[in-house]
């Protein structure tokens, strides 16, 4: 990175000094200027549709609306149109906002094509709403007041300093806790909102980030026209090159963007030149399109990175299934637990478990007894003291179709336990699963947690409660590196914290704590995605404990898990349970949830059939006819 920018900086100190060493050529400074608009207009398209992932196939829209809102008002004040472009961006980033709000329901297909719908409507209210605009006459405007000798070379500056402006906000956003959520957007938006992003929030305001330099840029854009009109303004074609910029430089990255954008505008200007005519750069743009995307589908710049790296291997550690056992042995867990003299009572004793000064019961929370870090509580847990059980599941039923996935289910985890969930196959305990964590909307019921009634709550107001999960197949951010991952979490949905550094030092050394505590801060800087199985299970668990969660969900937490990797997992969540977090674990390596979970509740078609110790339910015979028997239905346990 430090390597792209120390050439981007060479690259913008040779564009500030070319119209110094080239004065009278209005013609290359032309092509250039324009090519900045583009790179400007570009950069910003990869906040939502790079870091986000939602394409946005109008994105000139916002050019448009920059151009008539300076154009307008310097028409009616009679003010010089390029003070009034900072304006052109305040109505782009009301327009998006406002309809960015509804739009952002939908995506994939769909949010691509309501994004043209979008361009395709504003050209319809330019060209009808005659007394604002002067339909499709146009607006014309004062010729620029200085010297036609040099008059390109003010708007070559403006629109460098503007793209100079976008790649800096682009950057910021990228480096902010915002721009990491914009990602985990992009990779997996269900395990986004369950790691506490808001979701809804976040890609509202990418999508107002996006438009506000492009309709600042259509201000000085208007002025440098000197004319507009319905169909120049809010032209498809100006959609087209941005995204095509974007794609061929490298979506999602910060500078290939901005290389895309110098690439297809030369193309342009050349095919426009030597092509014969106008509609020939339409094929010729229309035949790279098609190639990027079969043969370059990441880009150029992620491309020759990818080379370069290859060429130039950093030395990476092999991440075998133990590789994680054999360097931190679970004992090394208590050290980085709190130690009694560190906090009041309910610490853990040397032994690692409970001291005598506190139990469960003890007032003081243990996750308040001390972080496992200087820096890091573990847990955000309540009192311990409190009697009532922390999460209360009643009457919940959720259907699909005509299948009844939960059926009128009640279920009860109290504090401090590690209560299991098994069941046959199809039962409902992902789908329970889902319906208390937010990722699904229940048909009835309530689920209460912690005394408050959570069933209504968006999934990540729900993980800023305590509430985390795991999932069944791994969901961790792949491409991002493990670290990322473990701070990706939001513990709360306030402005300061969604615009704070994604790795900052506090926020750092805690993760690197959580990691330390899964036997896994040696492959902290490593991409998720080449971890084992394993590994990756017990990221995605270090990465849930980030949000200090009192209650974590573990969706078969054993699944795929090589043997000698399940040995840490148990350990780590037998000595994150006697830390003050509460388990409930779906599972269905039996042996293992007898061993580790006390109590267990049994799932049959949808419904809880029976509850107890383990010693007890391994013995129910209600129990195994519901595990053997295929005939089996709920009122055979009643009749029992
Ligand atoms: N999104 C969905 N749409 C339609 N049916 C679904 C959906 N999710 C789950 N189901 C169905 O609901 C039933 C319960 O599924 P669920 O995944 O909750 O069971 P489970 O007990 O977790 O099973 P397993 O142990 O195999 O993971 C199944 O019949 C499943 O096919």
């Amino acid at each position: 990175m430090r390597r792209s920018h120390l050439i981007a900086g060479i690259g913008l100190l040779a564009l500030i000094l070319y119209p110094v060493i080239n004065p009278w050529q209005p013609y290359p400074q032309g092509v250039m200027l324009i090519a900045f608009l583009l790179a400007i207009q570009a950069t910003s398209w990869n906040i939502i549709s790079g870091y986000a992932g939602y394409i946005s196939l109008g994105h000139s829209m916002f050019l448009g609306l920059g151009s008539y809102t300076a154009a307008i008002i310097a028409l009616h004040t009679g003010v010089n149109p390029l003070w009034m472009a900072p304006l052109g961006g305040v109505t782009a980033v009301v327009i998006a906002i406002v309809f960015g709000s509804v739009v952002l329901r939908t995506r994939g297909h769909a949010f691509v094509i309501i994004t043209i719908a979008l361009l395709l409507s504003a050209q319809i209210v330019a060209t009808n709403w005659d007394g604002l605009t002067n339909g499709s006459d146009g607006i014309t405007l004062e010729l620029p007041f200085w010297s036609s000798d040099f008059q390109n070379i003010p708007f070559y500056y403006a629109f460098l300093l503007l793209l100079v402006l976008t790649v800096l906000f682009s950057a910021w956003i990228a480096r902010t806790k915002f721009g990491t959520g914009l990602i985990a957007i992009r990779e997996d938006e269900g395990k986004a909102a369950a790691i506490g992003v808001n979701t809804t929030v976040f890609k509202i305001l990418a999508y107002g980030a996006s438009s506000f330099f492009i309709g600042v840029a259509g201000g000085v854009y208007a002025y440098y026209q000197t004319f507009l009109n319905p169909v120049g303004a809010f032209a498809i074609l100006g959609s087209v090159l941005i995204v095509l910029s974007a794609l061929l430089g490298g979506r999602g990255s910060l500078y290939g963007p901005v290389i895309g954008a110098f690439i297809v505008s030369l193309i342009n200007e050349a095919a426009t030149v030597y092509g014969g005519s106008t509609q020939s750069r339409v094929l010729i743009l229309g035949l790279i399109l098609v190639a990027v995307v079969l043969f370059l589908p990441a880009g150029l710049l992620p491309t020759v990175q990818a080379a370069w790296r290859k060429r130039h291997p950093v030395e990476t550690e092999y991440t075998d299934q133990t590789g994680a056992l054999s360097h931190q042995p679970v004992a090394i867990v208590r050290d980085r637990l709190p130690s009694a003299s560190s906090g009041p009572a309910g610490s853990l004793s040397s032994a690692g478990s409970l001291s005598s000064a506190g139990s469960l019961s003890s007032a003081g929370s243990l996750s308040s007894a001390g972080p496992l870090s200087s820096s890091a509580p573990l847990s955000s847990a309540g009192p311990l003291s409190s009697s009532a059980p922390l999460l209360e599941v009643r009457g919940v039923t959720k259907r699909f179709g005509g299948l009844v996935a939960v059926d009128n289910a009640d279920l009860t985890v109290e504090r401090g336990s590690i209560t299991a969930l098994i069941g046959p196959n199809g039962s409902g305990k992902t789908t329970l699963f889902n319906l208390i964590t937010g990722n699904m909307p229940l048909d009835s019921g309530t689920i209460t947690f912690n005394g408050k009634r959570i069933d209504k709550l968006a999934p990540w107001t729900r993980g800023h409660l305590g509430l985390g999960r795991t999932f069944q197949v791994t969901r961790l951010f792949k491409d991002m590196t493990v670290l990322q991952n473990v701070v990706a979490p939001l513990p709360d949905g306030r402005l300061r914290t969604m615009f704070a550094d994604a790795v900052s030092g506090a926020e750092a050394a805690r993760a690197r704590d959580l990691l330390g505590i899964v036997g896994l801060a040696r492959f902290a800087d490593q991409r998720a995605g080449d971890l084992s199985y394993g590994q990756q299970k017990l990221v995605e668990l270090a990465q849930v404990l980030m949000l200090s969660p009192e209650l974590i969900l573990l969706d078969e937490p054993a699944g795929g898990v090589n043997p000698s990797l399940l040995g840490r997992l148990t350990g780590v969540i037998r000595e994150l349970n006697q830390a003050g977090v509460t388990f409930l674990v779906v599972e269905h390596n039996i042996p293992l949830v007898l061993d580790l979970c006390d109590p267990v509740h049994v799932f049959a078609r949808g419904t809880c059939i029976a509850s107890g110790p383990p010693a007890l339910i391994r013995e129910d015979p209600v129990v195994l006819d519901a595990y053997l028997g295929d005939d089996w239905r709920p009122q055979d346990a009643h009749a029992q």
